[in-house]
């Protein structure tokens, strides 16, 4: 508890005179004013993390988190259990979607088991365990309150850690066989939502069995009572291990001023915790794609995000964060490599 008050005490506001610095340098560049856009914006969001109108974000590191769900024993993902203790160790290996693309973005990928179901022998893989999966949430609380903190500090941990090594910028990602419907219930909740009205499909749940799901989701809010207003209660009650370490990401991230990038439905879900548990996070939150996952639109809408692209993803991982750190970084170079108007 003592990491993660210190952590929420640290997170501050932007810092405006960066921001005016970099809008300044910006509408003195060679260009017709704010014709680069979004990028334009990205640059001032920037510098106000950073407290740099010139910042790099060349080192850079996506975090994925791995863990497995009790409710999956409702029958609400389409893939075997083991998937989740299967690809981890592929992460490791780079043979994953996101480790491709974030080779191509010159990123790294760090993975850390903190809460598969089974143990994983590959020593790449941080070992954050903090039991084998969590408790069927139809059933009652998917974990303790002192287990989603846990969650919350490890999170904090891994990403202070890479801060520390050097990371400039921060993604978010993760892996967990089931992790869509923890995630649609948060949002249920959080933005008092009907799960049917926002449930999909997944990684590919056979449109027939959406009601169920639905129904297994409706079940977990009414045997929980999760307290929307309070984001720990809603992660220890309906939410997974996984997502509790993202929103760690997301948190220490913001204590250290490093722009950390939200992903697809599952880092969404963390972005609504993290901003619940303290809403100044929110302006160090950077967004990459629209999932298509039925549901991502109004779920990064209760998050207040705009996302730069949509290229109908629907993988998590980080997959959408490498991307995005194409961007991110070309709105450094715009800064820092464009000439001025004469
Ligand atoms: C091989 C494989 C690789 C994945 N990588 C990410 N996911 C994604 O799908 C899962 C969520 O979907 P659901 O809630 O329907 O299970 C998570 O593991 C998520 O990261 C994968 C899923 C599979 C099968
Ligand atoms: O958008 C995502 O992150 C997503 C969607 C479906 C399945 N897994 C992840």
């Amino acid at each position: 508890m003592k990491l993660l008050n210190e952590t929420l005490k640290k997170i501050s506001t932007l810092d405006a005179e960066a921001m005016k610095k970099a809008s300044l340098h910006i509408d003195s560049l060679f260009k017709p004013l704010k014709s680069l856009g979004r990028l334009e914006d990205l640059a001032i969001q920037l510098a106000g993390i950073t407290k740099n109108p010139f910042p790099s974000v060349d080192n850079k590191a996506i975090i994925v988190m791995s863990a497995d769900h009790g409710v999956y024993e409702e029958g609400i993902a389409p893939d075997p259990q083991s998937i989740t203790a299967i690809q981890t160790p592929n992460f490791a290996k780079g043979l994953t979607g996101v480790c491709a693309l974030a080779k191509q973005a010159r990123a790294d990928v760090v993975i850390v088991d903190i809460g598969i179901a089974k143990d994983i022998q590959d020593h790449r893989v941080i070992n954050r365990k903090i039991r084998y999966g969590t408790s069927n949430m139809a059933k009652g609380p998917a974990m303790t309150r002192e287990e989603a903190i846990k969650s919350l500090e490890i999170g904090i941990e891994v990403t202070l850690d890479q801060i520390k090594n050097g990371k400039k910028l921060i993604g978010t990602g993760e892996m967990g066989i089931g992790n869509t419907t923890p995630s649609t219930a948060i949002f249920s909740v959080i933005g008092g939502i009907d799960p049917e009205e926002i449930v999909g499909v997944g990684a590919g749940l056979p449109t027939e069995k959406l009601k169920h799901k639905a129904a297994v989701i409706r079940k977990a809010i009414e045997v929980n009572q999760p307290d929307p207003k309070d984001g720990i209660d809603v992660l220890s009650k309906i939410g997974g291990f996984e997502i509790g370490g993202m929103v760690g990401t997301m948190l220490g991230a913001a204590a250290e001023r490093i722009p950390v990038v939200v992903d697809g439905f599952i880092s969404t879900a963390a972005a609504l915790i993290a901003i619940t548990i303290e809403p100044k996070v929110k302006d160090f939150l950077i967004p990459s794609h629209y999932t298509a996952e039925r549901g991502g639109k109004v779920a990064i809408e209760l998050v207040g995000l705009k996302p730069m692209f949509d290229m109908e993803l629907r993988l998590g991982e980080g997959t959408g964060a490498a991307l995005a750190f194409n961007f991110i970084e070309a709105a450094t170079f715009m800064v820092k490599e464009m000439g001025k108007r004469p």
